[in-house]
């Protein structure tokens, strides 16, 4: 068994230096322990859906309306009766303290600050109710914008005390990931013999459930045999509106919807679980016409610049997720490298609003988007 060391304390490069998401990744690359560099980067087996996503976008071309814009642009949305500065959030990634020693708290005082929603991972190296601390004490006049990310767990006791430790915080939606019935297997892992966290690095949330390994990674069950009916009983268990994270197969997408969820997060989990699976932009104009409006569609998986935001967005999706940018934009400056990331983008989509001729995101339509032969990098 080999566990990364905790990462030194990286020197935050100075944000002008720092161009894109993309060379965050760079930056991330060589201050961070390759068995986590690794953990972060990898995807499932041949790691073909991880490429997929990002090739997605490349497939696309963006076309821009000239004479109709204005100087004013607002990019704000409001998700699930939660406000957002940008339709871009937080999709959850596990165990931020890999990343950099503050962890989720940096990650939540950055989202906070810059105003979009973080989700908080159930296999956060913080608890749940630290991370909204952190983020209420970083902007005292605004309730936190926090949701939670769900594994449903068989023994539905653990579900609900889960659940309830998000409300508590104050979390104001439930992602519940439904893609992981068993975990993908990543090979870069196993080369590395990546299979525990380092000493003093604890799943919080997981700490005093039932189970013989308090805060232990293995507390979290995955089930094959979980199904419909376990999501309908978590509808029941609380109010907070339920995001289903993982489907992909247009007809789940109706199942979803006749069993009362709130919206879908598309997502192939970044090319984590099932390798092969399609890019979720391919994906998404089949599940929004299976979803026929009657919930709002989330997309992640791939998303690196702004016009990847404009791209989904003017396909119809609401807003957009971003997961291993954050992890390497913590790993680079802490809650400065989060915020910089945010803020990049942030910039990008505002750009390409104005290039594309649109003012918000509602002014975006399907027409700006046409498949192209993709340019090699
Ligand atoms: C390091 C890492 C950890 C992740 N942990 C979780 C998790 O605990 N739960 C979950 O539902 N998704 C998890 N994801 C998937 C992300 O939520 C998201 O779907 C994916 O990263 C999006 O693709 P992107 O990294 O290309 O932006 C994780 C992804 C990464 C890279
Ligand atoms: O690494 C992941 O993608 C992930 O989803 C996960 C699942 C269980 C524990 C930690 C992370």
């Amino acid at each position: 068994m080999t566990a990364p060391a905790l990462p030194r304390l990286p020197e935050a490069p100075a944000a002008h230096t720092v161009l894109n998401l993309r060379e965050y990744e760079t930056i991330a690359r060589g201050l961070l322990d390759p068995i986590f560099y690794d953990y972060v980067a990898g995807g499932a087996r041949d790691e073909v859906t991880v490429r997929a996503n990002e090739h997605g976008f490349a497939r696309l071309g963006l076309l821009p309306r000239m004479l109709r814009g204005s100087d004013t642009r607002d990019l704000g949305v409001t998700l699930f009766g939660t406000p957002s500065s940008l339709p871009v959030f937080l999709s959850p990634t596990a165990f931020h303290r890999l990343a950099h020693p503050d962890g989720e708290l940096a990650t939540a005082r950055a989202a906070a600050k810059a105003g979009v929603i973080m989700t908080v991972g159930m296999a956060s190296t913080t608890s749940v109710a630290d991370v909204a601390a952190a983020a209420r004490q970083a902007v005292p006049d605004r309730a936190p914008a926090l949701w939670f990310q769900l594994y449903l767990q068989p023994d539905m006791a653990v579900t609900r005390a889960l659940v309830r430790r998000a409300e508590a915080a104050g979390c104001t939606a439930l992602l519940v990931t439904v893609d992981s019935p068993v975990l993908g297997i990543h090979e870069r892992n196993k080369r590395n013999g990546f299979n525990d966290l380092p000493p003093g690095v604890v799943c919080e949330n997981l700490r005093d459930l039932t189970g013989s390994e308090p805060g232990h990674i293995r507390q979290i069950a995955m089930s094959a045999d979980l199904g419909w009916d376990h999501l309908d009983r978590l509808r029941e268990m609380t109010s907070l509106p339920v995001v289903l994270k993982g489907v992909l197969h247009p007809e789940d997408g109706r199942i979803a919807v006749a069993h009362g969820v709130d919206g879908l997060l598309l997502s192939n989990h970044g090319g984590r679980q099932l390798d092969t699976a399609p890019a979720t932009v391919d994906l998404l104009p089949d599940m929004l016409a299976a979803v026929a409006g009657r919930v709002p569609v989330l997309l992640d998986g791939g998303v690196r610049r702004g016009t990847d935001v404009v791209k989904a967005l003017a396909l119809g999706a609401t807003a957009v997720g971003i997961g291993r940018p954050v992890v390497y934009g913590l790993a680079a400056g802490g809650e400065d490298g989060v915020r910089h990331v945010v803020d990049l983008l942030r910039e990008e989509i505002d750009h390409t609003l104005a290039l594309c001729g649109a003012t918000a995101p509602r002014d975006l339509t399907p027409d700006l988007v046409r498949t192209v032969p993709a340019v090699p990098r």
